[in-house]
């Protein structure tokens, strides 16, 4: 980008003023300042007798030395105090990574009273952790987040920062990367090194999930990826794993802080954890009303498991959209997955094809849901429930009667 610089050879002589078709300069003190209204025509430059006036390429950013970078760093998100799933998810693959790459793992912590969690992640194998403690860190705010991490990047580069995809993951992160002017690669469901120069491959969803595009951030540090939740598998714990807890100091001057919480108001209805549930049972469009999620709920309740649903059932109004499953939805990965009057369309598949076990019941031999399934059931959903739930009760049954007869 070019800007127009008068220099100190300006001898006050006006031409330029004169033959500026924009009226964008003024002579003040007998100096020639050019206005915010410039067009950069450079009808001042071609008229100026004594060439005071140059064109100046503007140094938009601060050059970053890369190698200054080093390590890789997981946000461990908490909510009322307790580490999300999606960040030990992420210490998981962050230390393949770290491996890789041949450097350390670090989680970075916010909150109050963090002692017991930092431990934590140190257990599931981070070998630092930031613990930085402050009661206007208790609960989460868009502004003092993004400070505190914007400020420790700043201050100890690191080359690659995760984050869950988590609605707190997708306010935070693209902040703190603006900030420290990066880029972010955000939703990504995979990541990998690239073998020949160790940048982040980051992979995510395209094109309404039709492609999967790879981004890297070639000349810009971190490289900061947001991570669907459930998609990555989680660290280990193990008791006897060692690391180094940092304890931050932070202050806020007055009114630095836009945002306070006033009060946390629960929602009456408790929300549905997807990607916690081991059984997940899920209706689609096939159950033709909302109240076809009755039954489900029913047959949920029987194996202990929490009802899903596709987009097109919650689009239809059967179901909230914390049900929903898929690319803009929740992905899942639970150890049975039943999907009953659901197509299987690419969108959704995105959302649970890692389940350990999918069952799909649907009336459509070719729906594309079969090609995914460990077992299918070519039926009516109406018909072939009720049976399971007449079969689980057997099984009820006879597991009282052994019972009885073990007594
Ligand atoms: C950008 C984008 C994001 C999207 N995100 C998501 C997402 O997160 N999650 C998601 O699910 N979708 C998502 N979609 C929508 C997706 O493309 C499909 O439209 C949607 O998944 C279809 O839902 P369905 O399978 O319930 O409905 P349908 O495709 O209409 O399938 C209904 C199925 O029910 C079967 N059926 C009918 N009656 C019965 C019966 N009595 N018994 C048994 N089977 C029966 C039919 O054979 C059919 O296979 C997204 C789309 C876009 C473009």
């Amino acid at each position: 980008m070019s800007i127009r610089v008068i220099s100190d050879k300006c001898i006050g002589c006006g031409i330029c003023v004169k033959v500026c078709p924009f009226d964008a300069i003024d002579m003040i003190d007998k100096i020639a300042v050019i206005k915010d209204n410039c067009t950069l025509c450079g009808a001042c430059v071609d008229a100026c007798p004594v060439d005071a006036i140059v064109m100046e390429e503007e140094e938009v950013e601060q050059k970053i030395n890369i190698e200054d970078y080093k390590g890789v760093w997981v946000f461990a998100e908490q909510r009322g105090g307790e580490v999300l799933n999606v960040s030990i998810e992420l210490l998981g693959e962050g230390r393949k990574i770290a491996d890789i790459r041949n450097v350390e793992l670090t989680a970075v912590l916010l909150g109050e009273n963090l002692d017991e969690n930092a431990e934590m992640l140190v257990k599931y194998g981070a070998d630092n952790v930031i613990a930085v403690d402050n009661e206007k860190l208790a609960v989460y705010t868009t502004d003092a987040y993004t400070k505190v991490i914007a400020d420790l990047i700043n201050e100890k580069k690191p080359e690659i920062m995760l984050i869950g995809a988590t609605t707190i993951g997708r306010d935070l992160g693209p902040r703190v990367s603006a900030r420290v002017k990066t880029g972010l690669t955000a939703d990504c469901t995979r990541l990998e090194i690239d073998e020949e120069d160790g940048k982040l491959l980051q992979t995510r969803p395209a094109f309404g999930g039709n492609l999967m595009a790879t981004i890297v951030c070639p000349n810009h540090r971190p490289q900061m990826s947001t991570v669907r939740p459930g998609v990555m598998e989680k660290a280990k714990f193990n008791e006897n794993n060692v690391g180094n807890i940092e304890k931050k100091e932070v202050s806020f001057a007055d009114g630095e802080l836009k945002t306070e919480v006033v009060e946390i108001v629960k929602s009456e209805k408790a929300a549905v954890a997807l990607d916690e549930a081991p059984i997940i049972v899920s209706g689609g469009r096939g159950l033709t009303d909302g109240k076809g999620f009755e039954l489900l709920e029913k047959l949920a309740d029987k194996l202990g498991g929490v009802v899903g649903a596709s987009r097109a059932a919650v689009d239809e109004g059967w179901i909230e959209h914390s049900h929903q499953v898929g690319q803009t939805g929740t992905t899942v990965r639970p150890k049975l997955y039943i999907a009953a009057g659901i197509s299987g369309a690419i969108q959704h598949l995105a959302g649970m094809q890692s389940s350990d076990c999918i069952v799909a019941i649907n009336k459509n031999a070719d729906a594309p849901i079969f090609k995914v399934a460990d077992y299918g059931i070519v039926g009516d959903l109406y018909e072939v429930i009720p049976q399971l739930l007449e079969a689980l009760d057997n099984v009820d049954d006879i597991v009282q009667a052994l019972k009885a007869v073990e007594a």
